[in-house]
């Protein structure tokens, strides 16, 4: 990856507090909390009209933002109320401050003021979320007309993105410094609406005292491969895929997503099938070669195992490749092929892959019993990353791309255009074309989820996988060029 890239991190609630306290010993939280309360009030008047506003404030320093906020936006002439979460006004710190500083309309903390107002402001509880909302909170949040959460919703988890009891499901969601988590996992993103991130003061060099190990994937944490003045097409990479005989089109939507990644050279290992495949795009290779005589091959370095393979197929190539010491893809059979068995089993068949691909359906099935105690998806997978020492990318709308040294990334480009079948075996072949064009394997995957997410963005409406495969380049193109 690009050296460290702080822009991108997604700091838990956890490592947020730690940063607030590094940050107190150069700026006041008094300082924090009045940008934060500046922020919202800003970003309020710019997105709506001044109407009956409701701003319900916590016992903690979300509600002390609130607090300001509802100071800024009087200031500014919005008719705003306040009322204390459970009528009991902040007894601590800079909340207790700021709530003292308020001056103006009280209301009652009840359902019928919330239904009354047009707009609620949640500042009921942030990163300070411990439990799950109470039945008299959440019937509280239910009864606004449209919701605007400071932070992150109230009952939603900044570092799961799993709902504690109940969260609004928001207008608009105003965080500060960087998103968390939980703003782009699932079901949190879902509740989050719009977000906004603000800088509200905190200085940059608190990451010398921290490290965070989750980025939001984007192209400024990775480096794409680019043509030099002598590449050629084993110097861009040569990939082949493993293909199978009952479903051989998996196998060939894969070595188009390879082909449009750009590798140099795209190969189906199709054995006694060349039939199957012979009528795929001219310029892929269909060999009928026994597989070991493929393996032998020392310029075929990378594979993609698993698209539309069998069970026994899997267990005939699998155990080759990775004795061959090859860079394996392995995916969709690669991976259920091992489900019910033993963790040590499992752990002994994967370990000497590069990189496993599954979505969360085939990552239960398999590594279930491993991790049925995370409630966290990036902690889940970086568990099975460590486990079996190969990068994770475990597939879904909140894609997350682990690696066995414990870095992480979020992604959250992908449109839900690009659930299709036949989508995760372009993504197979994407992950392999940058492999074999020299990318670090945590890094070609990361790339590759988010060249084929934008790929939803440009394949028009309700894509095939074909029209995914066919905006590659497009899409690597807009990576290339993205920063
Ligand atoms: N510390 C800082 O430097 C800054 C923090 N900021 C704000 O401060 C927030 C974090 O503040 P806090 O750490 O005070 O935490 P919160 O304000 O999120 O809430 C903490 C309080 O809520 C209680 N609580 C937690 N879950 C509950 C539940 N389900 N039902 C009832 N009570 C519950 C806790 O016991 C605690 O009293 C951030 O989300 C952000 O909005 C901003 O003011 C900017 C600066
Ligand atoms: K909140």
């Amino acid at each position: 990856m690009k050296q460290f890239c702080p822009q991108n991190v997604l700091p838990t609630p956890a490592e947020m507090a730690i940063i607030d306290s590094l940050a107190s010993r150069t700026v006041s939280i008094e300082y924090l909390m009045g940008r934060a309360g500046w922020a919202i009030a800003n970003a309020l008047h710019k997105r709506y009209r001044p109407c009956h506003t409701l701003v319900l404030c916590g016992p903690g320093n979300n509600g002390g933002d609130g607090y300001v906020a509802a100071r800024y936006l009087a200031e500014k002439g919005w008719p705003i109320s306040v009322a204390h979460y459970h009528d009991r006004a902040p007894v601590h710190g800079e909340a207790a401050l700021a709530a003292s500083r308020w001056k103006g309309r009280m209301a009652s903390y009840t359902v019928e003021e919330v239904a009354a107002a047009d707009l609620v402001v949640d500042a009921l509880f942030g990163a300070g979320l411990t439990r799950a909302l109470s039945e008299e909170d959440a019937n509280l949040l239910k009864a606004a007309k449209k919701c605007i959460s400071v932070d992150i919703p109230s009952g939603l988890d900044g570092k799961t993105g799993k709902i504690l009891g109940y969260a609004p499901m928001s207008d608009l969601t105003i965080t500060f410094f960087r998103p968390k988590p939980g703003h782009f996992l699932l079901p949190g993103r879902a509740h989050i609406g719009a977000l906004e991130v603000y800088d509200i003061g905190i200085p940059a060099t608190v990451f010398n005292e921290i490290t965070i190990n989750l980025w939001e994937n984007d192209p400024c944490l990775w480096t794409l491969p680019t043509l030099k003045i002598d590449s050629y097409k084993y110097s861009r990479g040569l990939v082949t895929v493993c293909g199978g005989q009952t479903m051989p089109g998996a196998a060939r939507l894969s070595a188009r997503g390879a082909r449009g990644a750009g590798a140099g050279l795209v190969r189906i290992a199709a054995r006694d099938h060349v039939k199957l495949f012979n009528h795929e795009d001219p310029g892929i290779i269909v060999d009928g070669m026994p597989i070991k005589g493929q393996v032998a091959d020392e310029r075929q370095k990378t594979w993609v195992c698993g698209p539309g393979l069998t069970v026994r197929e899997v267990k005939k190539i699998l155990p080759l490749l990775i004795g061959h010491g090859k860079n394996i893809v392995a995916d969709a059979g690669a991976l259920t092929a091992f489900a019910g068995k033993s963790t040590s089993e499992i752990v002994q068949n994967l370990r000497g892959v590069s990189v496993i691909t599954p979505h969360i359906g085939e990552f239960t099935r398999v590594f279930g019993p491993l991790v049925h105690a995370v409630a966290d998806k990036v902690e889940a997978a970086r568990i099975v990353a460590q486990k079996i020492d190969s990068v994770v990318l475990l597939k879904g709308a909140d894609t997350v791309i682990a690696a066995p040294d414990g870095r992480a990334a979020l992604n959250h480009n992908a449109p839900s255009a690009v659930g299709t079948a036949g989508s995760g075996d372009i993504l197979s072949g994407v992950v392999a074309a940058l492999i074999a064009a020299g990318m670090p394997v945590w890094d070609a995957a990361c790339a590759a989820v988010w060249i084929h997410g934008e790929c939803g963005k440009l394949a028009g409406f309700l894509p095939r996988a074909e029209d995914l495969a066919a905006c590659l380049p497009q899409s690597y193109h807009k990576a290339l060029f993205f920063s």
